[in-house]
């Protein structure tokens, strides 16, 4: 047969259904997981696609998390340059899908027993109605902690702000080590403080900006008490590296983390044996308990000339094989409620930990602002947690940047 559609294309991604249906021709995906622990795994997987689709050659690109968003709007804006699969994460992809650069799913091979999809995974990929993404992984955050610390120092793991702060003392006292390890160049750290606090960045059912309410501004101060209390150590830049080296190098003896820093965290000479690492639900503060929901999706962009073999790829790497084995590998967790049955995947502890902290997850709007909330809120939690201002001007900033943010917003 002939084959259709064979058009060559900004990114050299040619390609269609010959008349037999076997699909051909070229897809470039742009991973966005963490080099060295994440991305080997997921471009072997990605491969592996062709053993299925012989004509056709996965294009694995390992685009970094921080600039893969901007890059992926300025080539699609452009038309020249974009992958024919980006992995867009769960708040870009609204962003993503508003601006149409994403290919509405519904009716394709790329969505496949649907119903098996957690539904917070695919609450994120669903926007004014149609579907824009498939769920590929989901995560929440949990307290990892050093087990020998915690017996050489005598002490439980907290399940509150308070007792985070006298187990730390304890450490401190027992161990001369400090307790935890927050990340303070990110605010997506901030979040499980400001939900323990009856807080959150906005009320998008009212339409109301809530991050400067009374609830803000003890989550800033609830934080910066740690620094100051000495309970944690934090760093104004370069946080993820200094946060993963102090916790396997034994310096700190908790930090707050998600499923993709455990592949990365059993690299340190602490979790040799991985039995030394345990995991526990973040400390509750004041008002209650709650950790945030975020994680991939697989998007197809809409400009991609080789349409049939993208929604093809994004079906089998969102697949129960696949999942399974990335789950295995990384710990990461399965978008698909099939997965968690299978033996390989609920053997793991991390799995098993993570699976109900995600199910009670505080769920964000998936409007195409909410991943916007996270720069404005970064620069101000950074600045209190290093006393450059006041948690109450922190919070009254933050909340100034979101009204700009959504204009008709209260
Ligand atoms: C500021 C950013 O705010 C938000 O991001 C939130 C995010 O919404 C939250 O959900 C949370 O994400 C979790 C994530 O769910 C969790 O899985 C994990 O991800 C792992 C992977 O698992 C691991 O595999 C590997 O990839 O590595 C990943 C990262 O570790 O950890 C993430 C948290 O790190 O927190 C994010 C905030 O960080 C915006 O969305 C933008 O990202 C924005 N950055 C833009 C900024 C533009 C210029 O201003 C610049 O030009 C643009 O290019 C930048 O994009």
């Amino acid at each position: 047969g002939v084959t259709l559609a064979a058009c060559g294309s900004d990114n050299g991604s040619t390609g269609g259904t010959k008349g037999s249906g076997e699909l051909s021709g070229t897809v470039t995906w742009w991973d966005t997981s963490t080099v060295g622990s994440e991305d080997k795994v997921f471009k072997k997987l990605a491969e592996d696609f062709t053993k299925k689709h012989p004509k056709v050659k996965v294009n694995y690109v390992n685009v970094p998390f921080g600039d893969a968003q901007n890059k992926f709007k300025n080539a699609a804006q452009s038309g020249s340059g974009a992958p024919d699969v980006i992995r867009a994460e769960v708040a870009w992809t609204p962003d993503f899908a508003n601006l149409g650069y994403l290919a509405p799913l519904d009716g394709t091979a790329a969505l496949k027993d649907q119903d098996d999809f957690l539904k917070q995974a695919a609450a994120s990929t669903k926007y004014n109605g149609k579907t824009y993404a498939v769920p590929q992984v989901i995560d929440s955050m949990g307290i990892f902690y050093n087990k020998k610390i915690f017996k050489e120092a005598g002490v439980e793991v907290p399940k509150t702000v308070d007792e985070l702060k006298s187990v730390s003392a304890k450490i401190k006292q027992k161990t001369g080590k400090t307790g935890l390890y927050l990340r303070g160049d990110d605010a997506y750290w901030f979040l499980s403080f400001l939900y323990g606090e009856g807080g959150d960045l906005v009320n998008a059912d009212t339409k109301t900006v809530t991050i400067d309410n009374a609830a803000g501004v003890k989550a800033m101060k609830t934080v910066q008490e740690l620094v100051d209390s000495k309970a944690a150590i934090t760093d104004a830049t370069n946080g993820w590296d200094n946060m993963q080296a102090a916790f396997k190098d034994g310096k700190v003896a908790m930090m707050i983390n998600g499923p993709w820093a455990v592949a990365d965290t059993y690299t340190g000479k602490e979790f040799a044996d991985k039995a030394n690492l345990g995991i526990a639900p973040v400390p509750a503060g004041s008002a209650g308990q709650g950790a945030p929901q975020g994680g991939h999706n697989l998007a197809v962009y809409a400009g991609s000339k080789n349409l049939d073999a993208s929604y093809a790829f994004v079906e089998y790497m969102s697949s129960p094989e696949v999942q399974a084995k990335a789950a295995a590998e990384l710990s990461l967790l399965p978008t698909r409620t099939s997965v968690y049955g299978k033996s390989e995947v609920a053997m793991n502890p991390m799995i098993s930990f993570f699976k109900p902290v995600v199910e009670k997850a505080v769920e964000r709007p998936w409007i195409p602002e909410t991943g916007s909330l996270f720069a404005p809120l970064v620069t101000e939690y950074t600045k209190v947690l290093t006393h450059q201002t006041t948690p109450e001007q922190g919070a009254k900033t933050a909340g100034e940047s979101y009204r700009k943010l959504l204009k008709d917003w209260k």
